[in-house]
């Protein structure tokens, strides 16, 4: 199963290496407003699935929820710390 961090660091690679194919390179080209989009379509998504959808729902709807702050995060170079330090 993977973690947080686990897919940060597979997401950040994939930054660097930028392999063919790669959603989240895809993603990362489209740009920050792209990705904020992105970001609250699946936060409506997630709020919907809570409210009205199973608990398999919610929780793949979260999931898709925390990899695109991810890709924002790469996208504006934010490290994992730089987040932590404000939890
Ligand atoms: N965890 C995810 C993940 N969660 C969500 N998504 C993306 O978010 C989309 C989900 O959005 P929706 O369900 O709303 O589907 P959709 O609206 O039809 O999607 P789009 O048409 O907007 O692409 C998926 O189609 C993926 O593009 C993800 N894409 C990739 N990952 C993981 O990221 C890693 C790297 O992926 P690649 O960069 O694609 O190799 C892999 O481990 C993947 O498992």
């Amino acid at each position: 199963m993977k973690t947080f961090d686990a897919l940060f660091a597979e997401l950040s690679e994939k930054s660097r290496t930028r392999p063919a194919g790669s959603g989240t390179v895809a993603e990362l080209d489209a740009g920050v407003h792209a990705i904020g989009k992105k970001i609250v379509e699946e936060a409506a998504e997630v709020w919907m699935a809570a409210e009205h959808e199973s608990d398999e729902r919610a929780a793949e709807e979260i999931s898709q929820l925390l990899y695109h702050l991810q890709v924002m995060m790469l996208a504006r170079g934010l490290s994992l710390q730089d987040v932590y330090a404000h939890l």
